[in-house]
């Protein structure tokens, strides 16, 4: 067993409330995910999500940590995988899933040896994972471009058009908590999730990618009529607890990998902010 990861316990909006920038970024930041060779977990008490990224240049196994008290990773847990880098493999229990770019893998609960790996170390593969508690074991499902939901969302007059890609949603593989996508925002287009949306039953953690070289995502958090914000850069991550909003803006178009975990698998159950009564 390795001691590879940190916990992130889970704060109320009252504390919060009294965060400087600092605390803020210790709290909920992520702000190495993609490690070259390892994987270095961050476990948030939130749901008991896990978010990690590895980019194996060899190959790298999926070991299990102190947090988890398990024989194996996945011995109470599922994990879904997405590609943001060159062509890789994932190897589950010796059934090989090749993965391209932004093509996703959702292993079940109960699998012992899982190996990541690259099929070439100069365009590595870069695995960003997200892990919750299973309590029943679902078949081990490759997702590609062409089995994602795609839902179009917003329009360029309010700078917040974008495609969002459904995943790891229960339309398009049996989960028991976990649910994955990535949205895409348009060229000119720099809102996300606006209308913000708070959905207490799940918490939420947000992957930023893409974000071009100079440019930088503001990350917004918190209650409706007490928000705060977090600059993020990219291929950082941000936890969004359950009671928070999660939105963000950019100095330019970028994409996002989000996770959920929790209460239910109702995509639509949240509950949308009137724009002007943000505060
Ligand atoms: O741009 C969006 O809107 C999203 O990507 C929304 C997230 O998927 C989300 O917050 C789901 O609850
Ligand atoms: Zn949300």
């Amino acid at each position: 067993m390795i001691k590879n990861s940190e916990v992130r316990y889970a704060a109320s909006p009252r504390e919060v409330k009294r965060m400087d920038t600092q605390e803020l970024r210790d709290e909920f930041l992520v702000e190495e995910v993609m490690t070259v060779n390892e994987i270095k977990w961050v476990y948030s008490h939130y749901d008991r999500f896990m978010v990690a990224g590895v980019v194996p240049k060899n190959d790298v196994t999926l070991e299990t940590v102190d947090e988890l008290k398990s024989e194996y990773f996945l011995e109470r847990r599922e994990i879904g995988i997405i590609n943001i880098g060159g062509k890789g493999a994932v190897t589950v229990d010796g059934t090989v899933y090749e993965l391209d770019n932004k093509e996703a893998l959702y292993i079940g609960q109960g699998n012992q040896e899982v190996v990541f790996s690259s099929e070439s170390s100069n365009n590595p593969a870069k695995f960003y994972l997200n892990s919750t508690p299973a309590h029943k074991a679902f078949p081990t499902k490759k997702i590609g471009t062409n089995d994602v939901e795609v839902v179009e969302l917003g329009a360029p007059e309010t700078a917040n058009a974008r495609t969002l890609r459904k995943y790891i949603v229960n339309s398009v593989v049996d989960v028991c908590q976990l649910q994955m996508g990535m949205t895409s925002l348009k060229s000119g287009s720099v809102w996300n999730t606006m209308p913000a949306h708070v959905h207490d039953r799940r918490m939420e953690v947000y992957f930023y990618i893409e974000v071009p070289e100079g440019q930088s995502v503001c990350h917004f958090m918190g209650q409706t009529d007490e928000t705060r914000h977090i600059w993020m850069q990219n291929e950082q991550a941000v936890i969004s607890p359950p009671w928070s909003i999660h939105s963000g803006s950019g100095t330019s178009n970028y994409t996002f990998i989000w996770g959920m975990a929790g209460e239910n698998l109702d995509y639509s159950d949240m509950d949308t902010a009137n724009i002007p009564d943000l505060r």
